[in-house]
């Protein structure tokens, strides 16, 4: 579903790719970027979601989602990033499978990570995450694009037809983390969702200040030889030389 247009507290941005989004860019402003586009089959809570994430607030009144993206600010290890959140609309299941529409192909091309969210009331939805994943995969085919798996809705445990414990083995298959939350109830979860992405993506953009780098520039170089210790050691042997042939 779509936000309700009047919430001062977000921020509205033209579509990804259009020359307006271009030009509100916030990383030309100096901030680093990070794009994310939340995914997943309709009505699992994905606006419910990004509203959480930007204002810390559930409203439970939307309308049906056109597409919007959002921006914020966040704190990531001592630096302000800038994050855009493209709120897509639902995935439409049919008998002959997904229709993926252009749009949302888009919007998966613009991302530097992905959050997929199923219900846990939906067991449809959560079979649709695995696939999404996969067309995610496609789409930046050679990238390892940052995923995050969301199981919402963990509030309404009368309606539960997915077990936490599918949503984490769901996530380990696919090399992702995963937050089982419910966007009604609580942000903190919601908000280390998000901030484990924009972490990840981060630290991809920095590859110069990879873990495997700075351990590389820790290990102590090999000390050059002393040239007043050789001197010393030379001087010695040689007066010592010098001894013994005096001696004879
Ligand atoms: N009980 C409960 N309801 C939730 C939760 N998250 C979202 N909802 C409700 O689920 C319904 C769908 O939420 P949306 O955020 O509009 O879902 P969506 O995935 O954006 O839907 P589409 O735009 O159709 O794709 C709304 O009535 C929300 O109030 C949750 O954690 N718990």
């Amino acid at each position: 579903m779509r936000l309700i247009q009047n919430m001062c507290t977000i921020a509205e941005y033209p579509a990804p790719g259009s020359a307006a989004a271009a030009d509100c860019c916030l990383g030309a402003a100096g901030r680093r970027l990070v794009k994310i586009a939340v995914v997943g089959a309709s009505g699992v809570g994905k606006t419910a979601l990004v509203v959480r994430f930007l204002t810390k607030r559930f409203i439970g009144d939307y309308e049906r989602n056109a597409g919007n993206l959002y921006t914020r600010q966040v704190q990531i290890e001592g630096e302000t990033l800038a994050i855009q959140v493209q709120d897509t609309p639902g995935i439409q299941v049919h008998e002959n499978g997904l229709s993926y529409t252009e749009q949302l192909n888009r919007c998966i091309r613009w991302a530097d990570a992905v959050v997929i969210v199923f219900s846990i009331t939906d067991y449809k939805s959560y079979e649709l995450a695995s696939q999404l994943h996969q067309h995610v995969r496609q789409l930046h085919l050679g990238a390892r694009l940052p995923v995050v798996v969301v199981a919402n809705k963990a509030d309404l445990l009368h309606l539960k037809q997915v077990d936490p414990q599918l949503g984490l083995q769901l996530a380990s298959m696919l090399g992702c983390s995963f937050y089982e939350v419910s966007v009604s109830e609580n942000d903190n979860d919601v908000y280390n969702a998000f901030h484990v992405l924009c972490k990840e993506v981060s630290h991809k953009q920095q590859p110069s200040s990879t873990p495997e780098k700075r351990r590389t520039s820790l290990i102590p170089r090999p000390k050059s030889p002393n040239m007043q210790d050789l001197k010393r050691r030379f001087k010695q042997a040689l007066s010592a030389k010098v001894r013994t042939v005096t001696s004879v």
